[in-house]
């Protein structure tokens, strides 16, 4: 199938100028060009996007999907408390049903707002990988694993995280890749996270982990064993590993430095720190030091919404703010790190988060006909104008390894009305 996207505004995400009156080409689930003269040829299909804007797919890249049925509640607490007291509990009643059908509310909710890969960590991931096949979406997949419990069920938990790798790494024709998912340094003990560095040795399976996320748990791992989170992770030798870190909130000007220098990737997760009073990332300082940290919602549960172009939006903002620096993070930083920086971030920057000739084709149509992207005059940057004043129902099409997800703002594999429904009725099962 070759596809010709005509007379679009297209940010490549490659440099800094979008290109005006531009085509892309697709052939098959690659993009075989992008510029402003698209070779003669035969297409399957012309679209033209004349006033609209075409760029990369959005990348998500910490979260716990299934917990959109879980949005709404235990609002307003810091993090122990509502793992502890809201979130553990209820997840405890959690089986692959509601997994299945709290991922699928969640993807629905993603791929409308714009959202081409998404990192998930969760339990019953055989479930969230059979969402992905289904609706079109790309995702990076780890299997969460708390090792509080008894050495047996540790140990069975370690197993099943290392087989999900396995098993379904390269699945819906290459659109999951997977990781290792030990939760956090304050969840799983010295010893056992020494297993996952070995099965991440073993199987060459990234590590994905909870880090440095509340003053809290800093204290508490200084308590516990004599160092904060990031030396910890780096005794064990997990810093070693190809490693994504969700929320680095909390970190030492030295552990900056560290991080950058074993090219860890960092989720930022500025929505969900905020409402959980965990704290501002220190991104500018990150940026600094050479690191690209890309953005993550976190889960519905404490963010509300698995909303990217709202990220991008914080991410742009609150760091001025933080710092009273209006050049803390720019509105093409911002993109960047919702993008570019996000393909880095899950291992894929050979493959997506721009838009090059032979890379997938990846990318979303935003209409720019709204009274809130207006004007479009020669003054008017349209890299502020996504930033600061996109909002997601401006997302139109989305297409993943060149195959429309969505068209015309409607899921085309997934069937919204049906995944709403069994969504609410998932979470009344277990609610009794
Ligand atoms: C073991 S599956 C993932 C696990 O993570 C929990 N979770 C959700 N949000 C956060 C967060 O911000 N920090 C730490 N842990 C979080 C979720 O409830 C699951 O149990
Ligand atoms: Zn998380």
């Amino acid at each position: 199938m070759r596809r010709l996207f005509k007379n679009a505004t297209i940010l490549t995400m490659t440099g800094e100028e979008p290109l005006r009156n531009a085509s892309l080409v697709v052939a098959g689930a690659e993009i075989f060009y992008v510029g402003t003269e698209p070779p003669e040829g035969r297409y399957d299909e012309t679209v033209d996007l004349s006033g609209k804007l075409l760029m990369p797919g959005l990348i998500n890249t910490h979260g716990h999907a299934a917990m959109c049925l879980l949005r709404g509640y235990g609002s307003d607490l810091p993090l122990q408390t509502w793992l502890e007291e809201k979130m553990w509990p209820m997840e405890a009643r959690f089986g692959a049903e509601q997994v299945r059908w709290g991922t699928a509310l969640a993807v629905v909710e993603m791929l409308k707002g714009g959202t081409t890969l998404f990192a998930d960590m969760y339990d019953h991931m055989d479930e969230v990988a059979r969402v992905v096949e289904e609706s079109g979406i790309r995702a990076s997949l780890c299997r969460g694993v708390i090792g509080l419990g008894p050495e047996e069920e540790r140990r069975e938990k370690l197993a099943e995280s290392v087989r999900f790798a396995e098993e379904w790494s390269g699945a819906a024709d290459g659109r999951i890749t997977t990781m290792l998912g030990p939760h956090a340094p304050y969840t799983c003990p010295p010893d056992f996270l020494g297993e996952f560095v070995a099965a991440s040795e073993r199987t060459g399976a990234p590590v994905h982990i909870h880090l440095s996320e509340t003053a809290f748990e800093v204290e508490q791992n200084v308590r516990d064993y004599g160092a904060r989170p990031v030396e910890h992770l780096d005794k064990l030798g997990l810093l070693d590993r190809p490693t994504l870190v969700a929320h680095a909130v909390h970190l030492t000007d030295a552990e900056i430095e560290l991080l950058a220098e074993r090219d860890v990737k960092v989720s930022h997760n500025p929505g969900s720190n905020l409402k959980l009073g965990s704290g501002i990332a220190r991104v500018p300082e990150m940026l600094r030091a050479g690191m690209r940290p890309s953005l993550g919602t976190d889960s519905a549960a404490s963010n509300n919404n698995l909303d990217l172009l709202e990220e991008i939006r914080l991410a742009a903002l609150i760091h001025k703010g933080n710092t009273l620096d209006p050049l803390a993070v720019s509105a093409s930083e911002a993109l960047r790190m919702g993008t570019l920086y996000g393909a880095e971030a899950v291992f894929l920057a050979q493959k997506v988060g721009t838009l090059e000739a032979g890379k997938l084709a990846d990318f979303i149509v935003l209409d720019l006909s709204a009274a809130h992207l207006q004007p479009q005059e020669r003054i008017n940057d349209v890299i502020s104008h996504v930033a600061y004043s996109a909002v997601h129902s401006d997302v139109l099409d989305v297409y993943v390894d060149g195959e429309p997800v969505v068209r015309d703002g409607v899921c085309t594999r997934l069937d919204e009305e049906k995944v709403v429904a069994r969504a609410n009725e998932a979470l009344a099962k277990i609610l009794g």
